[in-house]
């Protein structure tokens, strides 16, 4: 079976509080078919894809917040995305809302999933490293409260077969974590897909506002080499609801060298023929964790106690 899998990093531009599911999806499955057209079989969507950032605002209606969430995957609005995946032959990674009801609890994450060429759910992930905070902090120009509208994902990283190789998932904030690299390398992923919204303006620290970018790539080129696999980031990106978002959706190599990148900051694709045999040029190599990772040796890594 082939390892070359051409891969799409599927950006999108903003999208407006206003804008409904129904034209979302539209914009969506425009990229899809573009994606078909250069031949890729695998297409990347970012986090919260489907609606506007709105961990930006804080709500006191549960309602009004519940709008921004999926309680079913596919649902009404999403499903002509599995069904275009169907018909077309390319499956994609998409990050959503979900909300759930059990344990007689309402549970939220920050989810993402992973859908074959066939339109069948391969995999789930929900988000393990939830950036922000809680409580509304007025003083901010907009809020980032994805730790008050999300519950850690408690199953971390995973790996799935699938696109003939070996798939990962992880979602924004997740790619400043080296943790989440190299896990997933550990369990064998050859690929990571990353979506990503990032506000530039970081109101904590605004002294680093002009380093996103770097930060941006510097950290997925980092886990890429480090770790021997591809990893697939991508953006929404550009002045959502008055809030300036990073683009620079890319996809880079084992080498950690970047193959592609998006050159603007709306709806854009960008296209790879991946090889996943090049992880090999690495894992067998100078990261060949069987010979030389030493374990023993990072226990504080896992063990506040040492
Ligand atoms: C609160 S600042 C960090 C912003 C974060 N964004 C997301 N969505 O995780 C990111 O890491 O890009």
């Amino acid at each position: 079976m082939s390892r070359h899998i051409v891969v799409g990093a599927a950006q999108l531009g903003p999208i407006a509080r206003s804008e409904p599911r129904s034209r979302v999806i539209e914009r969506m499955l425009a990229l899809l078919h573009k994606a078909h057209r250069r031949g890729a079989t695998l297409l990347v969507f970012p986090e919260l894809a489907l609606t506007t950032f709105f961990p930006r605002w804080f709500f006191d209606d549960a309602d009004e917040l519940d709008g921004f969430y999926e309680g079913e995957m596919p649902g009404e609005a999403t499903r002509p995305l599995f069904e275009a995946a169907r018909q077309l032959g390319i499956g994609f990674y998409l990050g959503y809302a979900e909300r759930i009801e059990s344990g007689g609890r309402v549970h939220r994450y920050n989810t993402s999933i992973l859908v074959d060429q066939a339109g069948e759910l391969v995999g789930k992930y929900r988000k393990v490293h939830l950036p922000g905070h809680h409580e509304h902090e007025p003083w901010r120009p907009f809020q980032h409260l994805e730790k008050r509208y999300f519950e850690p994902g408690e199953d971390g990283f995973g790996c799935w077969e699938a696109f003939g190789g070996k798939m990962g998932m992880a979602l924004c904030n997740d790619r400043r974590w080296p943790e989440t690299y190299r896990v997933s390398a550990l369990k064998g992923v050859e690929l990571l897909m990353l979506g990503y919204n990032t506000p530039i303006h970081y109101p904590p620290v605004p002294e680093h506002d002009h380093l996103q970018g770097f930060h941006n790539h510097l950290c997925m080129q980092a886990g890429a080499y480090q770790n021997g696999m591809w990893v697939v980031g991508v953006a929404k990106a550009g002045r959502e609801e008055g809030c300036d978002l990073l683009g620079q959706s890319c996809i880079i190599a084992p080498t950690g060298e970047i193959v592609a990148m998006a050159s603007t900051l709306e709806d854009e694709l960008i296209v790879h023929e991946c090889d996943l045999d090049r992880t090999r040029e690495i894992r067998e190599h100078i990261f060949n964790f069987r010979l030389h990772r030493r374990p023993e040796c990072y226990g504080v890594l896992v063990d506040d106690d040492q």
